[in-house]
């Protein structure tokens, strides 16, 4: 009997008491009556100041200062606590947001203070203790525009611009514009993640780097350069790109473009907060198939312009090789980040294989793999497009893929020797050998055209050539 009055034991009991005592409270609910009484209590302690944000003014017009919080309240987390929350259907499919019922409150944390919010017929009412008004009042206001700002940059559909030839009017180039709805994301690009990785993290400071780059007085942008062989995703990368960071995409195209004057026109005119791309440009610098001079186009590449109408751009360039470029285009400033797309090796294979086949192992891998560790290669574009066209057979789907990595047209096949696979399997080196050909996979006499989807629109591309290879292992190197 002695132990009923040790201390110790008279604690634990105390401290097992209060534990399963919280247990009840959270699992039945209470909690949210407990602390609403405490809150009640606290309340009687306070002095708090009341501010209304009706939603009309006196003369019935909207007061978008309502909307902007509203829109900020129903993004809370805390919405999901309210007693009453309304469900709706959102723009996306599947998709289900909550928004605030009236007369509900709603309580938010800034800078340490609590706020609170009533929801009341056609008014919200901010609720604040008068001691952290003046601290925290004009801040969190400012926090609320920046949300709201920010939440509405979220949603807003994106759109590809494209430059059109001279208007009839003599006017300069100007661009055209249709909804952006490429599906492309970095999950679905097959590539090393490591890189992939890499590209969203430059991505990610590069968007929160304003200050620092108007510190050091620089235009706020970041390009980039995509090289590597046709139909290995460079340009559904930049789709990804746009994807990732919300932005608007211009795509140039320097065969429309009538002078560098023009060249700085577009730029000059299209929006921040975009992605300018544009492709090919190895091409069109060797064939001279634009009436853009290289200072025209190095003069672009500085957006010595676009500091004069708002800044947040990123600009990309891609090519099927940069060794015949001019070294002026590639140095650093001009293109801050080189990405290399390689052809296919096992490891993007088996990336292809489970999105487009749902496959993460199969009895035919191992031989595969063999293959590809013999040097042989396709594009991922090509690979894709096998999968694509067998997709309800995943046997046969491969099979396609291992006869067509024997017997490619490229001579790009298993009997290219120049080529070596580094320890891990993925390409480091290569030389470039085999004649210009197109894609086809030999199997059943099947086809495999190359096309090219570019945001939604369908390109048909004639000029397949060899490839040319770089010795760059794909990572920034610049
Ligand atoms: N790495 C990849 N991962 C996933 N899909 C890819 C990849 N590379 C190419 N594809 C698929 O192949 C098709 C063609 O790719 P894309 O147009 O992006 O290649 P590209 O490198 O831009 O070619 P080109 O140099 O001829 O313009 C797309 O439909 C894309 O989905
Ligand atoms: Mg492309």
């Amino acid at each position: 009997m002695t132990i009923l009055y040790n201390p110790f034991f008279l604690l634990l009991i105390a401290f097992v008491s209060l534990f399963l005592f919280r247990v009840v409270l959270i699992k039945t609910g209470l909690i949210h009556i407990v602390k609403k009484k405490w809150r009640f209590i606290e309340d009687c302690f306070h002095v708090y100041q009341f501010f209304k944000v009706p939603e009309f003014n006196e003369s019935m017009q909207r007061n978008q200062l309502y909307q902007k919080v509203f829109v900020y309240l129903n993004s809370l987390t805390s919405i999901e606590d309210s007693d009453f929350t309304n469900l709706f259907t959102g723009k996306k499919p599947n998709e289900i947001v909550l928004r605030l019922d009236p007369n509900q409150v709603l309580e938010d944390d800034f800078l340490g203070a609590k706020i609170f919010w009533i929801n009341e017929d056609k008014t919200l009412v901010l609720k604040i203790r008068k001691a952290d008004k003046r601290r925290v009042l004009r801040p969190y206001l400012q926090h609320i525009h920046t949300v709201f700002d920010e939440l509405n940059e979220k949603k807003r559909d994106l759109k590809l611009y494209m430059n059109v030839l001279d208007d009839h009017d003599g006017q300069n180039g100007r661009w055209r514009s249709v909804p952006f709805t490429h599906p492309s994301t970095f999950e679905t690009i097959a590539m090393e993640s490591d890189l992939k990785n890499k590209v969203k993290s430059d991505l990610d400071s590069f968007l929160k780097a304003k200050q620092y780059y108007n510190r050091l007085g620089r235009v706020w942008k970041r390009s980039y350069l995509l090289y590597g062989p046709s139909g290995t995703g460079k340009s559904s990368f930049v789709a990804a790109m746009a994807n990732f960071l919300n932005y608007d995409v211009y795509d140039i195209d320097l065969s429309k473009v009538s002078d560098d004057s023009e060249l700085k026109f577009l730029l000059l005119q299209s929006t921040a907060k975009s992605v300018i791309v544009i492709e090919d440009l190895d091409r069109y610098l060797s064939e001279k198939s634009t009436a853009v001079s290289l200072s025209g186009i190095l003069n672009f590449m500085d957006g010595i312009l676009s500091s004069c109408c708002g800044e947040e751009r990123v600009m990309v360039f891609t090519m099927n090789g940069k060794d015949h470029v001019d070294p002026a285009i590639l140095r650093p400033g001009r293109i801050d980040v080189h990405i290399h797309f390689p052809l296919c090796d096992f490891t993007a294979f088996k990336t292809l294989a489970n999105s487009y086949l749902g496959l993460k192992d199969h009895k035919l891998f191992p031989q595969v793999e063999e293959i590809f560790q013999n040097g042989a290669s396709l594009s991922p574009a090509e690979i894709g497009e096998l999968m694509i066209a067998n997709r309800n057979s995943p046997s046969r789907a491969l099979k396609s893929v291992i006869n067509a990595l024997h017997t490619d047209g490229d001579g790009r096949g298993a009997l290219n020797i120049g080529r070596r696979l580094s320890d891990n399997g993925s390409r480091k080196s290569v030389e470039e050998i085999g004649e210009p050909s197109g894609v086809f996979c030999k199997e059943g006499g099947h086809a495999v055209k190359e096309f090219k989807k570019l945001y939604g629109l369908l390109r048909i591309k004639s000029n397949r050539k060899s490839p040319s290879f770089d010795l760059s292992s794909g990572q920034k190197d610049s």
